[in-house]
């Protein structure tokens, strides 16, 4: 919605104030949840236990610690981040380097955009994906057929100095301390790909030659922040904070409160994923699946709605430049191993999400080569 249809006669509609997100309608009092957020009953996360829609508390992700990628241990390190790509997609990353500080002030940050007046919030609404400032709810805002109960800020972060100048400027610190963050989750997410190309075989130890090392163009790679903000739900059974989606780029860096609600799809079931304080919570992207040539996998996960709490986390996706073409290495494939999926770039995946509702892993589904497919869809 552009921030002009808000406050004419038009936004009076119903449809019009779902548009302006889920903290102003909890705000202006609530007691149950609209019907646009009531997920038809095979989608809820459901009560009965005995349902694979309902969490199993029992399963915890993998752990890595980062400092050991940094010593002795690091062939071991590699060995179980190679386990936790492959077998859950997912990871908590801990002692990972970046100060407390940082990442206080960031939390402080998040909390005290989504506190400002909802006028102040608002001059970032827009629908256009491109834009590099971009404030909104649900999911795929305008192609939802059900609301989701999470409100974003998005923020294209790099070359920061192409778009630091559009961020918000209030709350005061807010560009210093978000720049901040960004850089050294950047930074994080180098290094971390560096480990992944070499737990893939496709780089050894400290090389940085070879026409197959994709470490120099993520330097130069696009990263967005997301912030998501899901306010209380009076119903939280009846609907989802975010659906069941995996991520686009290469890796998320994911920072999330104490206030459980992340849920991963592990051996056909959900599993929540404990907040450990201040670590990351990392998983692989479609990009690093498409890379990997389907070795790792990225992964489904939903965030639950709660009756009781305020939750915020914060997403930081990294991937290629927005122009560059994403393909599966030439490494990861021989005889044994035909390539997998067909070249795809950031053109491609905009034009799936801009025309239709994305649902799961749909996009990725779109570029997977089957024997029967392998030319239409290379030419596409
Ligand atoms: O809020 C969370 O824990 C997860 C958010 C997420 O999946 C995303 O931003 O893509
Ligand atoms: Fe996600």
């Amino acid at each position: 919605m552009t921030p002009a249809m808000v406050g004419s006669g038009e936004s009076n509609k119903p449809e019009n104030q779902y548009q302006k997100g889920v903290k102003h309608l909890v705000e202006n009092g609530l007691h149950s949840v609209p019907k646009k957020y009531i997920l038809p009953p095979s989608d809820r996360p459901g009560t009965n236990s005995e349902d694979s829609n309902v969490a199993k508390q029992n399963l915890e992700l993998p752990i890595i610690d980062y400092s050991e990628l940094l010593g002795p241990r690091r062939q071991q390190v590699l060995q179980s981040l190679a386990n936790a790509c492959e077998g859950y997609g997912f990871f908590q990353l801990i002692n990972h380097g970046i100060s407390d500080d940082v990442i206080s002030s960031m939390r402080d940050m998040s909390g005290k955009f989504f506190d400002l007046p909802f006028e102040e919030r608002e001059k970032y609404m827009t629908t256009d994906m491109s834009a590099p400032v971009r404030c909104g709810t649900s999911f795929s805002q305008t192609k939802d057929s059900v609301l989701c109960w999470r409100d974003f800020l998005k923020l294209l972060c790099h070359p920061l100095p192409d778009f630091l100048p559009h961020w918000p400027a209030s709350p005061l610190d807010f560009r210093k301390d978000v720049a901040t963050y960004a850089e050294k989750t950047r930074h994080l997410f180098l290094m971390l790909m560096e480990a992944i190309q070499e737990s893939l075989g496709i780089i050894e130890g400290k090389e940085t030659e070879g026409k197959d090392n994709i470490l120099r163009e993520l330097e130069d790679g696009s990263q967005m922040m997301v912030i998501n903000f899901y306010p209380p739900c009076p119903q939280p059974d009846l609907t989802l904070g975010m659906p069941p989606h995996s991520d686009y780029g290469f890796l998320t860096l994911l920072l999330q409160d104490q206030v459980e609600g992340l849920q991963v799809h592990f051996q056909d079931q959900w599993l929540t994923v404990q907040p450990i304080n201040n670590a990351f919570v990392v998983n692989v992207g479609d990009h690093l699946e498409i890379y990997s040539n389907g070795k790792y996998k990225s992964v489904l996960h939903r965030v639950m709605a709660n009756s009781k709490k305020n939750r915020t986390s914060v997403a930081s996706l990294h991937s290629l430049p927005f122009n560059c073409t994403v393909r599966p290495s030439p490494k990861l494939i021989d005889q044994h191993n035909p390539k997998r999926y067909a070249d795809t770039n950031f053109d491609t995946f905009l034009a799936y999400v801009t025309t239709r509702e994305p649902k799961r892993k749909d996009f990725l589904d779109s570029r997977k080569l089957t024997s029967v497919s392998v030319e239409e869809k290379e030419i596409k």
